[in-house]
């Protein structure tokens, strides 16, 4: 490797570290200034020598020119949506619902419902391909160049893996405060909540624009994967993060109810210090031959609840209309 290809390596694995501070730490090294100047070297660099691109490289992630607008995608395996509950008996009616249909005790896995955007990330031999909102849940929109900005997403995976995957897309509550502060110096109309921001972000046609939002994602699902080796979500969850992919770390699996409400207690306390929004908590059947045993309904699994925090008081702030056309 010569010197040129050493200090490209360098700066890639400069930048890298940077965003994974700023995005998966919440916790910048550098002020975003020094990250722009370093990403300018490398654009400078690789459009002089494109023969050194990688397609790992940072400056893979804003390409495409603007779209005119979204090509359908169709889900191969229908993306579901959950049912939601508001209370402990609703709870406690699941629970008796699942433990009466599999007849055997059940191990349940919590986690925070991310008040984000649900998505598709599909890799081919460890390539990020395709990118795509939940839309219906049969078909969504191609949101590929956008998703490519998402600093935490990684564009290749370790070991050449071929899957889909499911998560949230959203917009870190930090990310959310600095965009409106910018958007109310500029008389820009605010937007509501860092999902609504999320989802303007996402459905912007120009991934510049997207670049500049700041999101994250957490994923928590698969569609497509060599299921044989997986036996349970928790598992599934692990396999997830070794891909190397954000799966949000507060998830636990608990082994009755009493933990399952113990979690909800812990984080309906903790929620305002999370540096990211979430409006609820998502309890799952740990065992994949249980899941399968309680079936899904038309839109969503019976092997799954949404307990949903209690709505806060509505702050009248202008709805951001952001039209993306
Ligand atoms: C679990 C799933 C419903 C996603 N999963 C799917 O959509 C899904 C749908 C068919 C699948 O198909 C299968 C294919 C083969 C075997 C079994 C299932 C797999 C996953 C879901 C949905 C929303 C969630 C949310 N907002 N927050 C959290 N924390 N978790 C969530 N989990």
């Amino acid at each position: 490797m010569n010197e040129r290809e050493q200090h490209l390596r360098d700066l890639r694995a400069k930048l890298n570290q940077y965003s994974y501070q700023y995005y998966v730490e919440d916790n910048p090294s550098v002020p975003d200034s020094e990250y722009d100047r370093l990403m300018n070297e490398l654009i400078a660099i690789e459009t002089e020598h494109p023969e050194l691109v990688t397609p790992d490289s940072p400056t893979q992630r804003v390409g495409g020119e603007p779209l005119k607008g979204f090509e359908k995608v169709t889900h191969e395996i229908p993306m579901l949506s959950l049912g939601d509950v508001f209370n402990e008996a609703e709870l406690l009616d699941f629970d008796r619902r699942v433990r009466q249909a599999v007849g055997e005790e059940v191990a349940y896995v919590c986690e925070l419902k991310i008040d984000g955007l649900a998505i598709s990330l599909t890799y081919e031999a460890g390539a990020f391909v395709l990118g795509a909102t939940r839309g219906d849940g049969t078909t969504g929109e191609n949101i590929t160049n956008n998703l490519r900005t998402v600093r935490t997403l990684p564009l290749t995976l370790p070991n050449g893996e071929t899957v889909e995957v499911r998560g949230e897309c959203y917009m870190p509550k930090r990310s959310f405060d600095a965009l409106n502060k910018a958007r109310q110096e500029k008389g820009e109309p605010l937007f509501a909540n860092p999902r609504n921001a999320a989802a303007g972000s996402l459905r912007q046609l120009d991934p510049k624009v997207t670049a500049h939002r700041r999101l994250s994602v957490f994923l928590y699902s698969a569609g497509r994967f060599d299921r044989e080796k997986i036996t349970s979500h928790w598992e599934l969850l692990q396999y997830i993060r070794k891909l190397g992919l954000p799966v949000n770390p507060e998830s636990r699996r608990c082994t009755s109810m009493h933990e399952v409400f113990d979690y909800i207690k812990e984080y309906t306390e903790k929620r305002d210090q999370l540096s990211y929004g979430i409006d609820g908590i998502v309890v799952k059947v740990d065992s994949m031959a249980q899941q399968a045993a309680l079936g899904n309904t038309v839109k969503s699994p019976k092997w799954m609840i949404a307990y949903k925090f209690p709505a806060e008081e509505v702050v009248s702030t202008l709805e951001a209309i952001e039209i993306s056309v």
